[in-house]
């Protein structure tokens, strides 16, 4: 809870989340119980000697690389659907519960899971059931989102994407039954790999009509997110935050309607900005960029989910209502879910925000 005077507006926000690794909100305690339950072998690292050691490193990242380490180093835990629904549906329910999200887009790393033997389909169907519950329990619509992996060859991220298209994973919408995969991604390390290396495989992701995002200038340069529109054909940059140094490029994200998924969290953690103030949401707003707020992988970053991360932007910035009327509608806008979903999700945000102005009208004429 925060102390602004928005705080109950924040939390009445109906929230998109369009930048969550699955794998990211695996949690020290349910890795550790996970190792044990998959008989998994942790590293044989002092960081590993308990849930709470862990903890107390992940507070001590230094880099995108030094996290992405420890991230990479979590995921062989998870073998199993009901592995992948437990995490998911803890997820889901708890964004839900706690920060209002209605619509959440949810990157995992194929890569990652299929190195070991663990098909895309196991993530697929974990992440069903979870779907399925959470929409049930919560009324939260949930998408997947596959990240190709910059750390390993371009030619291993291509044979995972034919695989996926081949398998008849991806769907325009993502619906289908399972929910079939929204669009493709891009992330893990960025220094020195510019997207223009995955250029061939996206070419053949737009020409099926998949949807295209990418991680982009995060750690790299503002160059790097012109490279992510140019080669990618990008339709939405993740984190974006070095695009602050280009003033042409923000003006070119601003015309296209490009959303940017902010982490600002996710920035000061993994020292990309010295603190939230540094992070460039203003400098967006003040260009017409379009950006949504999100968590990135928030068992790693504190425990910082999307409420937490909302009110720790507010008390940086102290935005106004209509900035974050703004900032919510930019976030439905630039979903991939149903122009009908998007909708639904628009008219609660319209009864949120008259609510709030009512009330505060209210408060005003009760005190003149
Ligand atoms: O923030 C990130 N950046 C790049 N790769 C990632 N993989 C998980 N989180 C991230
Ligand atoms: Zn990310």
């Amino acid at each position: 809870m925060c102390k602004t005077p928005l705080h109950g507006l924040l939390e009445a926000l109906p929230k998109c989340e369009h930048h969550l690794h699955l794998e990211g909100t695996l949690s020290p305690e349910l890795l550790f119980t996970l190792a044990e339950r998959n008989q998994v072998a942790l590293p044989a690292d002092a960081a590993y000697a308990s849930p709470a050691a862990l903890r107390a490193r992940y507070a001590a990242f230094t880099s995108l690389d030094d996290f992405l380490d420890f991230y990479n180093a979590g995921v062989v835990v998870l073998r199993t659907a009901a592995d992948f629904e437990e995490l998911a549906y803890a997820y889901l329910s708890r964004a839900a519960r706690t920060a209002n999200v209605r619509h959440a887009e949810v990157f995992f790393d194929p890569q990652a899971h299929t190195a070991r033997g663990v098909a895309v389909a196991t993530v697929v169907a974990g992440f069903h059931a979870a779907a399925l519950r959470a929409q049930a329990d919560h009324v939260v619509s949930a998408l997947l989102v596959p990240c190709l992996l910059r750390h390993l060859p371009v030619d291993d991220a291509a044979a995972c994407f034919d695989a996926m298209l081949a398998a008849g994973l991806f769907s325009p919408t993502g619906t289908g039954n399972p929910p079939l995969l929204a669009g493709l991604g891009l992330c893990s390390t960025e220094l020195a790999r510019p997207p223009s290396a995955w250029a061939g495989i996206f070419a053949a992701a737009a020409a099926q009509g998949i949807r295209r995002t990418a991680h982009a200038g995060e750690e790299g340069p503002a160059a790097y997110v012109a490279g992510a529109l140019d080669h990618l054909g990008a339709q939405r940059i993740d984190h974006g935050t070095h695009a602050v140094d280009d003033s042409d490029l923000l003006a070119r994200l601003a015309a296209q309607r490009v959303l940017v998924t902010a982490c600002p969290v996710s920035n000061v953690v993994l020292r990309v900005s010295p603190s939230l103030k540094d992070t460039p949401l203003r400098a967006y707003l003040a260009a017409g960029v379009r950006f949504s707020v999100n968590s990135d992988d928030p068992a790693y970053f504190g425990d910082m989910y999307l409420q937490e991360v909302y009110c720790a932007v507010q008390e940086a910035f102290a935005f106004s209502v209509d900035d974050w009327a703004l900032i919510a509608r930019s976030a439905i806008e630039g979903s991939w879910c149903g122009d009908e979903r998007k909708r639904s999700i628009g008219r609660e945000l319209d009864k949120v925000l008259e609510d709030w102005h009512a009330r505060t009208e209210g408060t005003v004429a009760a005190a003149a």
